[in-house]
């Protein structure tokens, strides 16, 4: 099945990735984001020009009630100690006994013991999706992967087995980001080829993204899958866009054009530029 030319949607076809994005402009969903100090400030700008409505909350106190009042959760744990991380497991927790979709992003996981047991203990409270890069893919999996910080060192394509398997195992949708995204719920595999090296330059594209996985995922219950390959393919054509466009093409004006790009795409642009295809395997 290949998306590149889907836009229309009968009774009972799919959705198609520009209705799903316009489910989240419509609905503007409430977006909990327990992220890291990098991230917080371009999470929320992403959201914003995406058509979500973010909000950054981690205290503990609060998180609980906040979480009771989302549409959706993120939660990264980029810049992390032992109270966030308890904030953490009591807002994905209620998430969850509320029947709201929670979507992970296991930041740096296998650069520490303390990190990736951390992230560990995250997947066992139930998120919908997981989304990171191929390192901490493969460290989340207990395999032994070359860590760099929050930097990925492997290739998205060697981290897929790790991701299916994932998935299979905690009954989820794993991402991998990469020069080809690869989306799976340990059995249909979908892959995005939206996107531009560059982002690698911009330090937390990748949290938001994930945060962008939240709220499309929450506005399409129905196909996590489908959804979380939606914003990863959106991020990327805005990133593409973004880099044609600007002015000067380092990351800097990348990192400004993503947010102009996601506010001015229109479905003809998202229509021509999408890739997402469905893998072939052996079922
Ligand atoms: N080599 C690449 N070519 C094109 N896009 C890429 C490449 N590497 C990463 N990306 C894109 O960059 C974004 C962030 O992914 P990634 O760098 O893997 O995550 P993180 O920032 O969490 O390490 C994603 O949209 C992904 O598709
Ligand atoms: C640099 C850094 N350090 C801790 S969190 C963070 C941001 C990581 O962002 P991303 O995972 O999107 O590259
Ligand atoms: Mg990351």
């Amino acid at each position: 099945m290949s998306f590149a030319k889907s836009s229309a949607c009968t009774p009972h076809s799919k959705p198609s990735v520009w209705q799903m994005w316009q489910r989240v402009r419509i609905s503007k969903p409430l977006t909990q984001c327990i992220t890291n100090y990098v991230s917080m400030e371009i999470m929320a700008a992403t959201l914003l020009a995406a058509g979500a409505s973010p909000a950054m909350v981690h205290g503990l106190d609060e998180v609980e009630d906040f979480a009771s009042i989302s549409s959706a959760l993120l939660i990264n744990m980029g810049t992390m100690s032992s109270e966030w991380v308890a904030s953490k497991k009591l807002a994905a927790k209620q998430a969850v006994l509320l029947n709201k979709p929670w979507v992970l992003d296991p930041v740096g996981c296998g650069a520490t013991p303390y990190r990736t047991k951390a992230c560990l203990d995250m997947l066992h409270c139930k998120p919908t999706v997981v989304r990171g890069n191929a390192s901490e893919i493969i460290a989340l999996s207990g395999a032994q992967g070359n860590v760099k910080g929050v930097d990925s060192t492997a290739q998205s394509s060697d981290a897929l087995v790790h991701a299916t398997q994932l998935a299979k195992d905690f009954t989820c949708v794993v991402a991998v980001s990469g020069a080809v995204d690869y989306v799976t719920n340990g059995r249909d595999v979908l892959e995005v080829r939206n996107g531009v090296e560059m982002l690698t330059l911009v330090t937390a594209a990748g949290c938001s993204l994930t945060a962008l996985v939240a709220a499309f995922v929450s506005q399409s219950r129905e196909d996590p899958l489908l959804a979380t390959a939606a914003a990863m393919a959106i991020f990327g054509i805005a990133s593409e866009r973004a880099l044609e466009t600007a002015a000067v093409p380092g990351p800097g004006s990348l990192r400004v054009g993503l947010l102009d790009q996601l506010f001015l795409l229109d479905e003809e642009t998202v229509t021509k530029r999408i890739k997402i295809q469905e893998r072939e395997v052996a079922k």
